[in-house]
């Protein structure tokens, strides 16, 4: 038996004889470097960060290319230090899982320290702003999903502890943005020194959204005297702190029983997979597919890791924007999302399950490749069609990932906005008739349907979290599955929500087809199913992929 800790990576011959490789570098060395001199803190300590970025700076590590690691911060999930990292020396069993079936097994080393970012502990508080005034600090990051960012609700009040989080001042924070708000109070007051602060999650014009929330906190404690108004200047010039946009792309599953199953077998210890009290699916392990692509924008005002040498595309604002544009509203989430939401109710557990299913298939080709691929911006870095067809052909259909539908789910009230909400847009800015949509309409209508939580042979199913799932459900009361007559208008207020969907859907005029596609959804067992259908009566083969997306939509 082994297991995985600082210890035990001395025992090259056992970690060798179970097919995983160990960090190519002194470990204990990086950590103490890392410890006197960081230059790298990443809020959001979940899985991608471990797999992806972990692994971005120990492929550096191992190039001899830098000499120091990343320290992890978590403001809102304090398990995920307790229970996965400070039990293994902060180590990350990185699992690629390829699509030849095959899988590669790697210590990461790389994520040297883990921090709680909570405003209650003095020690921890402390520790973090001795890591922010350090002057060779080059980046913090963040994965902490799209919520994280949210400073109001949907209503569009600021949330009650962004109101208390104003009024405390920096050092005293609870939201995640106050939190870094006040870091960064302590990082001008060490002398005004330079930082980038790069989000890395999956919302359009990430760094945009960032900086707006942090600048508000700002502003906020400025007016109520907490800090001076040179604080904001400092925020505000670009040369000192910069806040670059990225685009990140890794289908990066919750922790699977088959990887854990597999570990055990070869007699590794300790590798279960825990749901923490704030539901992270979170193992000692992260399991995760081999294609990988982050794109971030090149504005590094103290300096930064040589990224592009572990295969990073460093470069200008408009690239990353059109890239994360084509990623996030065209050509992965978008499909990702709604054949999540109708997997869910078409009794699915697995994405690549779903792939065999022609409906399904013919829903994400549809939103892909005929509604999606007409309005995208090509980035020129990346080929927008290659990179559907390989979304398409090789990773929604790789067997041997883990990947659900019922993770995809979650929160995605907070997604739709940009996920389907900016190709909306881009048909309404165009002129052209939005009727004439199919798949984008019954994505929308998939997704209210999902949230009465009954599939569509009419069980009861589990809807997963989402920050908006009972007012959203409170907003649906009187709806009932198998019952179409019971839609009286509930829906409009709901579909007129920009906040929710990026545009007002009854405004543009595709509200009145959502709620005919939901109707129809409602209409008794395999309604679901028979609407996709009916709504998708295109079949596509390779050949007439180019012919019918050409036919249908001239302009692409
Ligand atoms: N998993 C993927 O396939 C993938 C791929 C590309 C991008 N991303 C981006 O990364 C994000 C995280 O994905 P993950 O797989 O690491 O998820 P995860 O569940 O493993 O980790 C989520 C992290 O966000 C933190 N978090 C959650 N809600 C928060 C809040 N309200 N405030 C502050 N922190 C909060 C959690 O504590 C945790 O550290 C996604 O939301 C997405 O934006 C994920
Ligand atoms: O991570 P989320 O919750 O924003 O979205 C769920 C998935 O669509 C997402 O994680 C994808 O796997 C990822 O965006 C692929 O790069």
């Amino acid at each position: 038996m082994i297991k995985m800790n600082q210890a035990s990576l001395q025992d090259e011959k056992g970690w060798e004889k179970v097919s995983v490789k160990l960090p190519q570098y002194d470990v204990e060395k990086v950590v103490k470097a890392t410890h006197d001199n960081p230059i790298w803190l990443h809020f959001g300590a979940g899985n991608i960060f471990r797999g992806f970025v972990g692994g971005l700076q120990q492929n550096l590590l191992n190039q001899g290319l830098c000499d120091r690691g990343i320290i992890a911060a978590e403001t809102f999930d304090y398990d995920i230090v307790r229970k996965i990292y400070e039990p293994y020396d902060n180590l990350t069993m990185n699992i690629t899982l390829k699509a030849d079936g095959t899988m590669s097994r790697e210590i990461l080393g790389s994520i040297t320290e883990a921090v709680c970012a909570d405003s209650g502990n003095a020690a921890s508080m402390e520790r973090l702003n001795e890591i922010i005034r350090n002057p060779e600090l080059q980046m913090i990051s963040f994965t902490i999903t799209e919520k994280g960012y949210a400073l109001k609700a949907p209503d569009g009040a600021y949330m009650p502890v962004v109101l208390a989080d104003f009024a405390a001042g920096p050092g005293k924070g609870k939201h995640a943005m106050s939190v870094v708000a006040g870091l960064l109070y302590e990082r001008y007051k060490a002398g005004e020194l330079p930082l980038a602060v790069v989000s890395m999650d999956n919302c359009s014009h990430n760094g945009e959204k960032l900086q707006n929330s942090i600048l508000t906190i700002a502003r906020e404690w400025v007016q109520n005297g907490n800090v001076e108004r040179k604080f904001l200047t400092y925020l505000e010039d670009k040369s000192r702190v910069s806040f670059p946009w990225s685009m990140i792309d890794k289908i990066t599953p919750r922790p699977a029983e088959v990887v854990e199953k597999a570990l055990e077998a070869d007699e590794i210890r300790d590798m279960q997979p825990i749901i923490t009290s704030r539901n992270t699916y979170i193992a000692p392990f992260v399991n995760a597919e081999e294609a990988q692509y982050l794109v971030i924008e090149d504005q590094f005002p103290n300096g930064r890791p040589a990224l592009e040498k572990a295969g990073v595309y460093m470069t200008d604002r408009d690239t990353v924007n059109c890239t994360e544009t084509m990623k996030v509203t065209t050509c992965l989430n978008p499909l990702h999302t709604a054949m999540s939401v109708y997997g869910c109710m078409l009794g699915y557990t697995l994405i690549s399950a779903e792939m065999e299913d022609e409906d399904i298939v013919n829903l994400v080709k549809t939103l892909g490749y005929k509604e999606g691929l007409p309005v995208v911006v090509d980035p020129k870095i990346l080929s927008p069609k290659e990179f559907i067809d390989e979304v398409v052909e090789k990773r929604l259909t790789n067997p041997f990932m883990p990947d659900a539908p019922q993770r995809i789910v979650t929160d995605t009230s907070q997604k739709v906005g940009i996920r389907f909400g900016e190709t909306i847009k881009k048909y309404v800015e165009r002129g052209e008739d939005v009727k004439k949509l199919n798949a984008l309409p019954l994505a929308l209508a998939g997704w209210l349907r999902y949230l009465l939580a009954v599939d569509d042979e009419g069980n009861e199913i589990e809807i997963s979290p989402d920050p908006l799932k009972e007012t959203l459900q409170k907003a649906l009361a009187g709806i009932v599955a198998g019952q179409p007559e019971s839609c009286q208008g509930q829906l409009t207020d709901i579909l007129s929500n920009a906040e929710i969907f990026g545009v007002n859907l009854v405004e543009i005029g595709l509200a009145s087809k959502i709620e005919q596609i939901f109707r129809e959804e409602l209409a008794g067992n395999g309604a679901v199913r028979a609407t996709l259908r009916k709504y998708l009566n295109i079949r596509f083969t390779n050949e007439q992929k180019e012919i019918n997306v050409k036919q249908s939509f001239p302009s692409y």
